[in-house]
């Protein structure tokens, strides 16, 4: 063949063939499903920032991201910078990160002190790494402590079910028994009443669940007692509000980690249930940091921090007396530059005069804001507890503006019936609640399975 052609036909050909495999390749990319989680995406410095907004990762627990705003100095009121500022040149609160994964914590004797100044934590990190890094000079690694089980997350409530069984008592056995009974006289009316005011729904709930009944009997529809029951669970659960938004604030924002608060006064649970949320969270496969800003009692922190142990979490603690919000500040600031998903701050609740309390918590709250919006503050209230539960409840509404209720030791009272009032009076949705002292006994709450507990 003429070496012409020949010239030719590769001219024609190659770049043929070169635009065939090339049309193939994008086709075939195409049709390639991307395993690459559509909701998430990375953001300054690498990290994965959740998307999905509420969730339910493999547990029955929702959690969903707060404002995405970054703390703006600003908006946390005229003087904070100063008065964060001042407090964290008063104290120098601790860091103890998880021991897998803090260099610092490779070498024996490490939960150093760290102080406000970022720039001094990652110069020990560097300088703990680097000896880290020399085998012969490093003194023998400590090893890893062992990391509990967690039991699963799902299901929690039904599992827990038998933990109402007192509550079942007061108002399912004797509310059943009586619309089962046939037609309610006045009298029977009256049991029903004196039945839910026992277990605690208070003169509103039990007067609109007992509307609501009568209009269920009024249709004429309820002749059996699984009807009877049917119509009784859908009037408890319509007064339960099942359309609020349960899902905990806990996912880390574009502007950093979630930040949640717990507050609530002493002996309410809070450290325990601030310990299993960090569990939870740890099971669902999230970062977490606690504060420990219950700053009254040493022990609290000594507490707090064993249930960060358990489950790798590390924690900031200050010395006892050191002021809460200048630990607080210090958990925000560690979590962003540890990149971690979520700070869980316990504080204290050790204060008998609003002004103390209005003091306290909200210094907390304005000086964290310095550095992090707080996406979630949840009061830990103890059900066994009744009206004055209430009644705190409402002086620490006055305080800080609350997202969310966990209501603990539902395991040991028979007024589950706490639960309607809570969320009427305040107007803040029950998201947890707490059936028991074992560290996973704490469940998402679920207006329907809680009903069917009490049923
Ligand atoms: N039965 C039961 N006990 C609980 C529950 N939650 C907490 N407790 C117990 O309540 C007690 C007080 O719990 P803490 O977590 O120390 O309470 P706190 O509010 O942090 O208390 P202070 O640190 O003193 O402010 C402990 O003995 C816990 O085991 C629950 O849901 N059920």
């Amino acid at each position: 063949m003429d070496t012409q052609v020949i010239i030719g036909i590769v001219v024609v050909v190659v770049p043929l063939l070169a635009l065939i495999a090339g049309t193939g390749l994008v086709l075939r990319r195409r049709r390639q499903i991307s395993l690459t989680d559509t909701q998430t995406q990375t953001v300054d410095g690498g990290r994965e920032v959740d998307k999905s907004g509420g969730y339910r990762a493999g547990s029955g627990f929702a959690f969903s991201q707060g404002g995405t705003a970054t703390a703006d100095p600003e908006a946390a009121g005229e003087g904070v910078a100063e008065e964060a500022e001042r407090i964290l040149a008063e104290t120098q609160p601790d860091v103890v990160r998880p021991v897998d994964e803090d260099p610092l914590a490779q070498l024996p004797g490490t939960q150093v002190p760290v102080d406000d100044d970022a720039m001094a934590v990652e110069t020990a990190v560097t300088a703990a790494e680097t000896e880290a890094a020399e085998p012969e000079t490093a003194e023998p690694e400590t090893a890893a402590p062992e990391l509990d089980e967690i039991a699963p997350t799902e299901g929690r409530l039904s599992r827990l079910r038998g933990r109402l069984a007192r509550s079942q008592g007061a108002i399912g056995e004797s509310m059943l028994g009586l619309l089962g009974a046939g037609d309610l006289d006045d009298d029977s009316w009256e049991e029903i009443e004196d039945t839910l005011v026992m277990a605690d729904l208070g003169t509103a709930a039990t007067e609109a669940v007992v509307t609501a009944l009568r209009a269920e009997l009024a249709t004429g529809k309820v002749r059996t007692a699984d009807d009877a029951r049917g119509a009784l669970r859908k009037v408890l659960v319509e007064q339960l509000h099942p359309q609020l938004d349960r899902s905990v604030r806990a996912l880390p924002h574009a502007g950093g980690p979630a930040v949640v608060l717990v507050v609530g006064v002493n002996g309410v649970g809070k450290t325990t249930t601030t310990g299993k949320l960090a569990r939870v969270l740890v099971a669902d496969g999230r970062r977490v940091l606690l504060g420990a800003a219950d700053t009254f009692r040493a022990a609290a922190a000594d507490q707090l921090q064993t249930w960060g142990e358990r489950v790798g979490a590390g924690i900031v603690r200050g010395k006892e007396g050191a002021d809460p919000a200048s630990v607080a500040f210090d958990a925000a600031v560690t979590g962003i530059d540890d990149g971690v998903d979520v700070v869980l701050i316990d504080t204290a609740g050790r204060l008998h005069t609003k002004a103390g309390l209005m003091d306290e918590l909200g210094k907390v709250k304005r000086v964290v804001e310095k550095k992090a919006p707080v996406d979630e503050v949840l009061l830990v209230l103890d059900a066994t507890v009744g009206q004055n539960g209430l009644t705190q409840a409402k002086v620490f509404a006055e305080v800080v503006d609350l997202t969310g209720v966990v209501l603990t030791k539902l395991d040991g009272t028979a007024k589950g019936g706490i639960v309607f009032r809570i969320q009427d009076e305040l107007g803040v949705p029950v998201k947890l609640v707490g059936l028991g002292e074992g560290a996973d006994d704490l469940a998402p709450f679920e207006p329907g399975a809680f009903v069917d507990a009490l049923l």
